[in-house]
């Protein structure tokens, strides 16, 4: 049977606002996200039996991750943390039972996830595998022209998803401008080559709960400045422009987090910020050097305990292989 594999991108929310609350228990946002290098793998393959499998290991291993991190791996337990869930709590398995039922689809899919992003973080690992995964069955299945299912099918699993599937399914480079809930997409034409510097704090964070301690601000500030800045490519008035209205709720939650961030800034990262609901921190750096010198430094610092990556946008989708039968 077919197998289609592909490396779903994290994201950064560069800019985020919250203009209003709705009345169906979501927000209104104003956002900009740009797609980063930091990257799961995920191998899809149709198989005859009408189910849905999933593995799900950590890459390049779990106790290299856990090590990072300074949570105990020993004697094969998985630490607490880094469980990712296997049955249909999994957004992937959600995302390809939606497309079986919509498409009317009666074979299945043996799907093996090899996470490197971290969950809870903010960075919307999760969303983007599940966008990636009904773009890889799209093709496995060969369906052409069905961008607006798999539009609608992306929005009922969460806000996020259709942003990565935007990303898998575009020749344009990965970052959009995103209002509604997140749904409603701008895809933005052109994408400057920035340099971050990630940060994970070994604690996730739940969107929802950061969303239940938001005060939804009276007067919300515009994405205007920072989408014009963005669209010039102009690094400094981008950096002035930045801003994270999740981060107060955020740190109501995790007060730590605020070290983090100073940690960040004092190594010259400027300015650093929380990627949507947390947990995870980024900053940006001039250059890839600095960032990776900024990455060593805090090594010595920080770890372990913290996940650390230079991360870059991404100017391109990335391209789904398929191996057929
Ligand atoms: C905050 C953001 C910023 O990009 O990202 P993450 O931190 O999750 O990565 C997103 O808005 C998260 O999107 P996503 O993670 O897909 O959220 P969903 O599953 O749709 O919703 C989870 C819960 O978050 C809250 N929620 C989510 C989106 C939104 N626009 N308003 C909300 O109030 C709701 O309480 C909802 O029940
Ligand atoms: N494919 C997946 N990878 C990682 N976590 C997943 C996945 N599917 C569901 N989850 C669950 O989703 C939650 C967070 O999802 P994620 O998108 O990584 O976070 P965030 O909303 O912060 O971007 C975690 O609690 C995790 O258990």
């Amino acid at each position: 049977m077919t197998i289609a594999r592909t490396s779903p991108p994290a994201k950064l929310n560069l800019f985020l606002e919250i203009p209003a609350r709705r009345d169906d228990g979501y927000h209104e946002i104003d956002t900009v996200m740009a797609a980063i290098d930091w990257r799961d793998e995920l191998e899809i393959e149709s198989i005859p039996q009408p189910r849905i499998e999933l593995t799900a290991d950590w890459l390049p291993s779990v106790e290299s991750v856990a090590g990072e991190l300074g949570l105990d791996a020993g004697a094969g337990r998985v630490p607490e943390l880094l469980r990712i869930p296997t049955d249909d709590s999994n957004l992937v398995v959600r995302a390809l039972a939606a497309f079986r039922a919509s498409f009317g689809v009666k074979t299945g899919f043996r799907v093996r996830l090899g996470k490197r992003i971290p969950a809870g973080a903010g960075m919307g690992g999760a969303s983007s595998d599940a966008a990636h995964a009904i773009d890889c069955a799209a093709q496995i299945h060969q369906f052409d022209n069905v961008s607006e299912v798999l539009h609608g099918i992306a929005s009922s699993i969460g806000s996020d998803v259709p942003f990565f599937l935007a990303t898998a399914d575009s020749q344009s480079p990965m970052a959009a401008h995103a209002t509604g809930r997140g749904e409603l997409l701008s895809p933005l034409k052109t994408c400057p080559s920035i340099h971050f510097v990630v940060a994970y704090p070994s604690t996730s964070l739940s969107t929802a709960g950061v969303y239940a301690q938001l005060n939804v601000p009276q007067q919300p500030v515009s994405s205007a400045s920072f989408l014009q800045a963005f669209r010039r490519g102009d690094r400094e008035r981008m950096g002035k422009a930045m801003m994270n209205r999740l981060t107060e709720p955020a740190l109501k939650i995790l007060p730590q987090l605020n070290e983090l961030l100073e940690s960040l800034w004092q190594c010259g990262l400027q300015p650093c910020q929380l990627t949507g609901s947390g947990s995870a921190c980024f900053g940006l750096a001039k250059d890839a050097e600095q960032a990776k010198e900024i990455v060593k430094r805090l090594e010595t610092e920080l770890q372990p305990g913290v996940l650390l990556r230079v991360a870059q946008t991404v100017p391109a989708a990335t391209p789904i292989e398929i191996e057929p039968s």
